[in-house]
Protein backbone atom coordinates (compact mmCIF):
# COMPACT_ATOMS: atom_id res chain seq x y z
CA UNK A 1 0.00 0.00 0.00
CA UNK A 2 1.20 3.68 -0.54
CA UNK A 3 2.72 5.18 1.90
CA UNK A 4 0.08 7.93 3.15
CA UNK A 5 0.88 11.60 3.85
CA UNK A 6 0.56 11.31 7.75
CA UNK A 7 2.62 7.86 7.47
CA UNK A 8 5.08 9.47 5.99
CA UNK A 9 5.62 12.75 8.47
CA UNK A 10 5.27 10.25 11.22
CA UNK A 11 7.92 8.52 9.90
CA UNK A 12 10.51 11.59 10.25
CA UNK A 13 9.11 11.89 13.76
CA UNK A 14 10.80 8.15 14.50
CA UNK A 15 13.46 8.67 12.68
CA UNK A 16 14.71 12.09 14.74
CA UNK A 17 12.96 10.47 18.17
CA UNK A 18 15.84 7.34 17.43
CA UNK A 19 18.77 10.19 17.86
CA UNK A 20 18.15 10.69 21.15
CA UNK A 21 18.73 6.59 22.06
CA UNK A 22 20.69 6.34 25.00
CA UNK A 23 20.35 9.64 26.28
CA UNK A 24 16.94 10.04 27.42
CA UNK A 25 16.05 6.77 29.23
CA UNK A 26 13.73 6.79 31.72
CA UNK A 27 12.42 8.83 29.64
CA UNK A 28 10.48 7.97 26.14
CA UNK A 29 12.28 8.70 22.80
CA UNK A 30 9.89 11.40 21.09
CA UNK A 31 10.00 13.00 18.00
CA UNK A 32 7.82 15.88 16.40
CA UNK A 33 7.96 17.58 12.67
CA UNK A 34 5.70 20.83 11.91
CA UNK A 35 4.25 21.00 8.36
CA UNK A 36 3.01 23.58 6.46
CA UNK A 37 1.49 22.87 3.10
CA UNK A 38 3.82 19.70 2.78
CA UNK A 39 6.52 21.52 3.79
CA UNK A 40 8.39 21.02 7.16
CA UNK A 41 8.72 24.48 8.64
CA UNK A 42 10.36 22.71 12.00
CA UNK A 43 12.21 19.48 13.42
CA UNK A 44 12.30 18.42 16.97
CA UNK A 45 13.38 15.26 19.24
CA UNK A 46 14.03 14.90 22.91
CA UNK A 47 17.55 14.90 23.01
CA UNK A 48 18.67 14.42 26.71
CA UNK A 49 16.59 13.36 29.84
CA UNK A 50 15.46 16.59 31.99
CA UNK A 51 15.44 18.66 29.18
CA UNK A 52 13.29 19.80 26.01
CA UNK A 53 10.44 17.69 24.83
CA UNK A 54 10.54 17.25 21.18
CA UNK A 55 7.46 19.79 20.62
CA UNK A 56 9.70 22.70 22.22
CA UNK A 57 12.38 21.95 20.67
CA UNK A 58 10.85 21.42 17.06
CA UNK A 59 8.29 24.85 17.28
CA UNK A 60 12.01 26.73 18.53
CA UNK A 61 13.76 25.36 15.56
CA UNK A 62 11.31 27.67 13.00
CA UNK A 63 13.14 30.12 10.89
CA UNK A 64 12.00 33.46 11.67
CA UNK A 65 10.78 34.13 8.16
CA UNK A 66 8.41 31.30 8.60
CA UNK A 67 7.02 31.90 12.07
CA UNK A 68 4.24 33.69 10.32
CA UNK A 69 3.13 29.73 8.90
CA UNK A 70 2.97 28.25 12.65
CA UNK A 71 -0.97 28.67 12.65
CA UNK A 72 -1.54 27.15 9.75
CA UNK A 73 0.66 24.38 10.15
CA UNK A 74 -0.29 20.62 11.19
CA UNK A 75 2.29 19.29 14.01
CA UNK A 76 2.59 15.51 13.77
CA UNK A 77 4.48 13.79 16.98
CA UNK A 78 5.39 10.25 17.88
CA UNK A 79 4.00 10.21 21.41
CA UNK A 80 1.10 12.32 22.81
CA UNK A 81 1.90 15.85 23.85
CA UNK A 82 2.38 15.99 27.93
CA UNK A 83 -0.21 17.62 29.54
CA UNK A 84 1.19 17.93 33.15
CA UNK A 85 4.51 20.27 34.74
CA UNK A 86 7.06 17.69 35.32
CA UNK A 87 10.64 19.11 34.45
CA UNK A 88 9.22 21.38 31.36
CA UNK A 89 5.63 22.76 31.42
CA UNK A 90 3.15 21.01 29.42
CA UNK A 91 3.59 20.47 25.69
CA UNK A 92 -0.48 20.37 25.20
CA UNK A 93 -0.32 23.99 26.36
CA UNK A 94 2.52 25.22 24.39
CA UNK A 95 0.79 23.71 20.93
CA UNK A 96 -2.49 25.61 21.91
CA UNK A 97 -0.62 29.09 22.84
CA UNK A 98 1.41 28.87 19.32
CA UNK A 99 -2.29 28.71 17.38
CA UNK A 100 -1.33 25.32 16.22
CA UNK A 101 -4.65 23.92 14.50
CA UNK A 102 -3.85 20.37 14.07
CA UNK A 103 -2.25 17.68 15.88
CA UNK A 104 -1.59 13.91 14.66
CA UNK A 105 -0.26 11.43 17.00
CA UNK A 106 1.35 7.89 16.99
CA UNK A 107 0.62 6.88 19.92
CA UNK A 108 -0.92 7.50 23.20
CA UNK A 109 1.47 8.21 26.38
CA UNK A 110 0.97 5.53 28.90
CA UNK A 111 2.43 7.47 31.66
CA UNK A 112 -0.45 7.74 33.93
CA UNK A 113 -0.23 11.84 34.21
CA UNK A 114 -0.52 11.95 30.49
CA UNK A 115 -2.48 9.36 29.55
CA UNK A 116 -5.08 10.64 27.21
CA UNK A 117 -5.20 14.64 28.98
CA UNK A 118 -2.80 15.90 26.38
CA UNK A 119 -5.50 14.76 23.55
CA UNK A 120 -8.01 16.74 25.76
CA UNK A 121 -6.51 19.53 26.54
CA UNK A 122 -5.80 19.82 22.70
CA UNK A 123 -8.98 19.51 22.03
CA UNK A 124 -10.82 21.46 24.52
CA UNK A 125 -8.73 24.09 23.26
CA UNK A 126 -10.02 23.23 19.43
CA UNK A 127 -7.31 21.64 17.94
CA UNK A 128 -7.94 18.79 15.77
CA UNK A 129 -6.56 15.63 16.86
CA UNK A 130 -6.14 12.43 15.16
CA UNK A 131 -4.18 10.02 16.69
CA UNK A 132 -2.91 6.37 15.92
CA UNK A 133 -0.63 6.80 12.97
CA UNK A 134 1.96 4.39 12.52
CA UNK A 135 1.18 3.38 16.10
CA UNK A 136 2.77 -0.08 16.73
CA UNK A 137 6.37 1.20 15.15
CA UNK A 138 5.63 4.53 17.69
CA UNK A 139 4.77 2.11 20.81
CA UNK A 140 7.50 -0.78 19.15
CA UNK A 141 10.08 2.10 19.38
CA UNK A 142 9.60 2.76 23.45
CA UNK A 143 9.14 -0.87 24.45
CA UNK A 144 10.63 -0.37 27.87
CA UNK A 145 8.93 2.53 28.14
CA UNK A 146 5.68 1.04 27.64
CA UNK A 147 6.16 -2.49 29.52
CA UNK A 148 7.75 -0.50 32.67
CA UNK A 149 4.59 1.70 32.96
CA UNK A 150 2.16 -0.96 31.52
CA UNK A 151 3.17 -4.39 33.55
CA UNK A 152 5.01 -2.15 36.22
CA UNK A 153 8.02 -4.17 35.81
CA UNK A 154 11.23 -3.73 34.03
CA UNK A 155 11.56 -4.89 30.47
CA UNK A 156 13.84 -8.25 30.17
CA UNK A 157 16.21 -8.79 27.68
CA UNK A 158 17.72 -12.63 27.72
CA UNK A 159 20.86 -13.27 26.01
CA UNK A 160 23.25 -16.50 26.09
CA UNK A 161 25.59 -17.91 24.18
CA UNK A 162 26.17 -21.37 23.56
CA UNK A 163 27.91 -23.76 21.25
CA UNK A 164 26.60 -25.08 18.12
CA UNK A 165 25.37 -28.04 20.15
CA UNK A 166 23.83 -26.72 22.82
CA UNK A 167 25.70 -25.75 25.70
CA UNK A 168 26.52 -22.78 27.51
CA UNK A 169 29.91 -23.97 29.60
CA UNK A 170 31.93 -26.81 29.19
CA UNK A 171 31.85 -29.57 31.95
CA UNK A 172 31.27 -29.08 35.39
CA UNK A 173 30.29 -25.59 34.71
CA UNK A 174 34.22 -24.69 33.21
CA UNK A 175 33.52 -21.13 31.38
CA UNK A 176 34.10 -20.90 28.26
CA UNK A 177 34.41 -18.16 25.41
CA UNK A 178 31.53 -18.48 22.57
CA UNK A 179 31.16 -16.02 21.30
CA UNK A 180 33.38 -13.95 18.46
CA UNK A 181 34.97 -11.11 19.56
CA UNK A 182 32.96 -8.98 16.94
CA UNK A 183 29.45 -10.44 18.67
CA UNK A 184 31.14 -9.22 21.94
CA UNK A 185 31.26 -5.67 20.96
CA UNK A 186 27.88 -6.15 19.85
CA UNK A 187 27.06 -7.65 23.49
CA UNK A 188 28.46 -4.68 25.28
CA UNK A 189 26.62 -2.31 22.79
CA UNK A 190 23.55 -3.92 24.60
CA UNK A 191 25.41 -3.63 28.05
CA UNK A 192 25.13 0.14 27.29
CA UNK A 193 21.50 0.31 26.24
CA UNK A 194 19.49 -1.69 29.08
CA UNK A 195 19.52 0.23 32.78
CA UNK A 196 20.51 -2.98 34.37
CA UNK A 197 22.40 -6.37 34.27
CA UNK A 198 21.84 -9.91 36.09
CA UNK A 199 23.62 -13.14 36.85
CA UNK A 200 23.05 -16.13 39.58
CA UNK A 201 25.30 -16.69 42.27
CA UNK A 202 27.33 -19.77 39.71
CA UNK A 203 27.71 -17.07 37.64
CA UNK A 204 29.50 -14.79 39.51
CA UNK A 205 31.51 -17.35 41.86
CA UNK A 206 32.61 -19.42 38.54
CA UNK A 207 33.05 -16.54 35.83
CA UNK A 208 34.17 -14.15 38.24
CA UNK A 209 32.83 -11.69 35.34
CA UNK A 210 33.01 -7.99 35.10
CA UNK A 211 29.50 -7.11 33.51
CA UNK A 212 30.29 -3.84 31.99
CA UNK A 213 30.47 -2.12 29.00
CA UNK A 214 34.24 -2.00 27.89
CA UNK A 215 34.05 -2.27 24.33
CA UNK A 216 31.32 0.11 23.10
CA UNK A 217 30.70 3.77 23.72
CA UNK A 218 27.81 4.90 26.34
CA UNK A 219 26.50 4.00 30.27
CA UNK A 220 27.43 1.02 32.31
CA UNK A 221 24.52 -0.80 33.54
CA UNK A 222 23.63 -1.26 37.32
CA UNK A 223 25.18 -4.69 38.31
CA UNK A 224 22.41 -7.08 39.67
CA UNK A 225 23.87 -10.37 41.72
CA UNK A 226 21.20 -13.05 42.71
CA UNK A 227 23.31 -14.50 45.80
CA UNK A 228 20.25 -15.56 48.38
CA UNK A 229 23.17 -17.50 50.55
CA UNK A 230 26.26 -14.80 50.39
CA UNK A 231 28.45 -17.47 48.40
CA UNK A 232 30.02 -15.02 45.75
CA UNK A 233 33.67 -14.07 47.94
CA UNK A 234 34.03 -10.54 48.52
CA UNK A 235 37.41 -10.59 46.52
CA UNK A 236 35.46 -11.44 43.35
CA UNK A 237 35.17 -8.43 40.19
CA UNK A 238 31.62 -7.80 41.16
CA UNK A 239 32.40 -6.61 44.75
CA UNK A 240 34.99 -4.17 43.38
CA UNK A 241 33.08 -0.69 43.00
CA UNK A 242 33.78 -0.10 39.90
CA UNK A 243 29.73 0.56 39.06
CA UNK A 244 26.43 0.27 41.06
CA UNK A 245 25.99 -3.16 42.10
CA UNK A 246 22.81 -4.63 44.13
CA UNK A 247 23.28 -7.64 45.62
CA UNK A 248 19.49 -10.42 45.99
CA UNK A 249 19.75 -11.63 49.10
CA UNK A 250 17.48 -12.98 52.09
CA UNK A 251 19.95 -12.16 54.67
CA UNK A 252 20.57 -7.81 54.94
CA UNK A 253 24.01 -6.82 53.69
CA UNK A 254 25.09 -3.79 56.01
CA UNK A 255 28.08 -2.57 53.53
CA UNK A 256 26.39 -3.56 50.18
CA UNK A 257 23.20 -1.94 48.24
CA UNK A 258 20.76 -4.78 48.30
CA UNK A 259 17.15 -5.98 47.74
CA UNK A 260 16.03 -8.61 50.24
CA UNK A 261 13.67 -11.26 49.33
CA UNK A 262 11.59 -13.55 51.54
CA UNK A 263 12.84 -16.67 49.90
CA UNK A 264 12.86 -18.63 46.72
CA UNK A 265 8.83 -18.34 46.43
CA UNK A 266 7.98 -15.79 43.88
CA UNK A 267 11.72 -14.68 44.09
CA UNK A 268 11.68 -12.83 40.66
CA UNK A 269 8.46 -11.00 40.59
CA UNK A 270 9.43 -9.72 43.92
CA UNK A 271 12.97 -8.40 42.66
CA UNK A 272 10.84 -6.79 39.25
CA UNK A 273 8.85 -5.12 41.80
CA UNK A 274 11.66 -3.88 43.70
CA UNK A 275 13.49 -3.02 40.25
CA UNK A 276 10.85 -1.41 39.12
CA UNK A 277 9.90 0.91 42.76
CA UNK A 278 13.82 1.72 41.84
CA UNK A 279 12.88 3.35 38.44
CA UNK A 280 15.06 0.19 37.16
CA UNK A 281 13.38 0.58 33.35
CA UNK A 282 14.77 -2.57 31.81
CA UNK A 283 17.23 -5.82 32.68
CA UNK A 284 19.89 -7.51 30.46
CA UNK A 285 19.71 -11.06 31.71
CA UNK A 286 23.23 -12.50 31.17
CA UNK A 287 22.43 -16.34 32.93
CA UNK A 288 23.53 -18.64 33.64
CA UNK A 289 21.17 -21.34 32.62
CA UNK A 290 19.31 -21.62 36.15
CA UNK A 291 18.47 -17.75 36.33
CA UNK A 292 17.55 -17.43 32.47
CA UNK A 293 15.19 -20.66 32.60
CA UNK A 294 13.12 -19.02 36.19
CA UNK A 295 12.61 -16.23 33.97
CA UNK A 296 11.57 -17.75 31.24
CA UNK A 297 9.29 -20.67 33.17
CA UNK A 298 7.68 -17.62 35.10
CA UNK A 299 6.77 -16.29 31.65
CA UNK A 300 8.93 -12.98 32.72
CA UNK A 301 10.89 -11.59 29.48
CA UNK A 302 10.07 -10.03 26.39
CA UNK A 303 13.17 -10.87 24.24
CA UNK A 304 15.75 -13.49 24.21
CA UNK A 305 18.83 -13.20 21.95
CA UNK A 306 20.78 -16.31 21.68
CA UNK A 307 24.04 -16.32 20.54
CA UNK A 308 25.36 -19.63 18.49
CA UNK A 309 28.96 -20.46 17.96
CA UNK A 310 30.69 -22.09 15.44
CA UNK A 311 32.14 -24.95 17.32
CA UNK A 312 30.84 -27.84 19.75
CA UNK A 313 31.33 -28.76 23.60
CA UNK A 314 31.57 -32.85 24.24
CA UNK A 315 29.34 -31.74 26.65
CA UNK A 316 28.72 -29.55 29.71
CA UNK A 317 25.86 -26.83 31.01
CA UNK A 318 23.11 -27.79 28.54
CA UNK A 319 21.45 -23.69 27.69
CA UNK A 320 18.08 -22.98 28.25
CA UNK A 321 14.88 -23.58 27.06
CA UNK A 322 12.54 -20.87 25.18
CA UNK A 323 9.10 -21.19 25.78
CA UNK A 324 6.18 -19.17 23.92
CA UNK A 325 9.09 -17.65 21.57
CA UNK A 326 8.50 -16.27 18.64
CA UNK A 327 11.43 -15.89 16.60
CA UNK A 328 11.93 -12.45 14.94
CA UNK A 329 15.66 -12.16 13.17
CA UNK A 330 18.52 -13.79 12.61
CA UNK A 331 22.13 -12.53 12.13
CA UNK A 332 25.46 -13.78 10.79
CA UNK A 333 27.87 -12.11 12.29
CA UNK A 334 31.57 -13.55 11.62
CA UNK A 335 31.35 -17.55 12.48
CA UNK A 336 27.97 -16.81 15.14
CA UNK A 337 24.66 -17.13 14.39
CA UNK A 338 22.25 -14.64 16.34
CA UNK A 339 18.44 -15.85 17.04
CA UNK A 340 16.61 -13.14 17.96
CA UNK A 341 13.18 -13.84 19.76
CA UNK A 342 10.32 -12.33 21.03
CA UNK A 343 7.67 -13.44 23.87
CA UNK A 344 4.73 -14.28 21.81
N1 LIG B 1 27.53 -18.89 27.66
C1 LIG B 1 26.81 -18.01 28.33
O1 LIG B 1 26.16 -17.14 27.74
C2 LIG B 1 26.80 -18.05 29.80
C3 LIG B 1 27.31 -19.12 30.48
N2 LIG B 1 27.26 -19.16 31.84
C4 LIG B 1 27.74 -20.36 32.51
O2 LIG B 1 26.66 -20.90 33.24
C5 LIG B 1 27.13 -21.58 34.39
C6 LIG B 1 26.32 -21.20 35.60
O3 LIG B 1 24.96 -21.44 35.34
P1 LIG B 1 24.05 -22.18 36.39
O4 LIG B 1 24.80 -23.31 37.00
O5 LIG B 1 22.78 -22.50 35.71
O6 LIG B 1 23.86 -21.12 37.55
P2 LIG B 1 23.40 -19.59 37.63
O7 LIG B 1 24.52 -18.69 37.31
O8 LIG B 1 22.12 -19.40 36.94
O9 LIG B 1 23.19 -19.45 39.21
C7 LIG B 1 22.20 -20.20 39.83
C8 LIG B 1 22.04 -19.76 41.25
O10 LIG B 1 21.59 -18.42 41.29
C9 LIG B 1 20.60 -18.26 42.32
N3 LIG B 1 19.32 -18.01 41.65
C10 LIG B 1 19.21 -17.44 40.43
N4 LIG B 1 17.92 -17.30 40.08
C11 LIG B 1 17.19 -17.78 41.09
C12 LIG B 1 15.79 -17.91 41.29
N5 LIG B 1 14.91 -17.48 40.41
N6 LIG B 1 15.37 -18.51 42.41
C13 LIG B 1 16.26 -18.92 43.30
N7 LIG B 1 17.59 -18.82 43.18
C14 LIG B 1 18.06 -18.25 42.07
C15 LIG B 1 20.64 -19.60 43.09
O11 LIG B 1 21.73 -19.53 43.97
P3 LIG B 1 21.66 -19.20 45.52
O12 LIG B 1 20.47 -19.91 46.07
O13 LIG B 1 22.95 -19.69 46.07
O14 LIG B 1 21.56 -17.74 45.58
C16 LIG B 1 21.01 -20.57 42.01
O15 LIG B 1 21.57 -21.76 42.50
C17 LIG B 1 28.58 -21.22 34.52
O16 LIG B 1 29.32 -22.35 34.15
C18 LIG B 1 28.80 -20.12 33.53
O17 LIG B 1 30.08 -20.19 32.97
C19 LIG B 1 26.73 -18.15 32.55
C20 LIG B 1 26.21 -17.05 31.92
C21 LIG B 1 26.17 -16.94 30.49
N1 LIG C 1 30.86 -17.18 27.68
C1 LIG C 1 30.23 -16.17 27.04
C2 LIG C 1 29.47 -15.21 27.72
N2 LIG C 1 29.35 -15.28 29.08
C3 LIG C 1 28.75 -14.23 29.90
O1 LIG C 1 29.61 -13.11 30.04
C4 LIG C 1 30.03 -12.98 31.40
C5 LIG C 1 31.45 -12.44 31.47
O2 LIG C 1 31.37 -11.05 31.39
P1 LIG C 1 32.68 -10.15 31.45
O3 LIG C 1 33.52 -10.59 32.63
O4 LIG C 1 32.19 -8.74 31.58
O5 LIG C 1 33.41 -10.39 30.16
C6 LIG C 1 29.88 -14.36 31.95
O6 LIG C 1 29.79 -14.40 33.35
C7 LIG C 1 28.58 -14.77 31.31
O7 LIG C 1 27.49 -14.10 31.91
N3 LIG C 1 28.85 -14.24 26.99
C8 LIG C 1 29.00 -14.14 25.63
O8 LIG C 1 28.43 -13.22 25.00
N4 LIG C 1 29.74 -15.04 24.98
C9 LIG C 1 30.36 -16.05 25.60
O9 LIG C 1 31.02 -16.84 24.93
ZN1 LIG D 1 6.02 17.49 26.66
Amino acid sequence: MEQGRDEFFMARCLQLARLGAGHVAPNPMVGAVLVCEGRIIGEGYHRHYGQGHAEVNCIASVRTEDRHLIPRSTIYVSLEPCAHHGKTPPCADLIVAEGIPECVIGCIDIFAKVAGKGIARLEAAGVRVKTGVLEAECKALNSRFFTFHGLQRPYVVLKWAQSSNGFIAAEGGRPVRISHPVTDRLVHKWRSEEAAILVGAKTAQGDNPRLNNRLWSGRQPLRIIIDLNDKVPASHQVYDKSQPTVFVTTKAKPDQDHILVDGVQSLLPQLLQELHARSVQSVLVEGGAYTLQHFINDGLWDEARVITGANPLPTGVVAPTLHGAVLEDTLLLETDRLFFYRHG
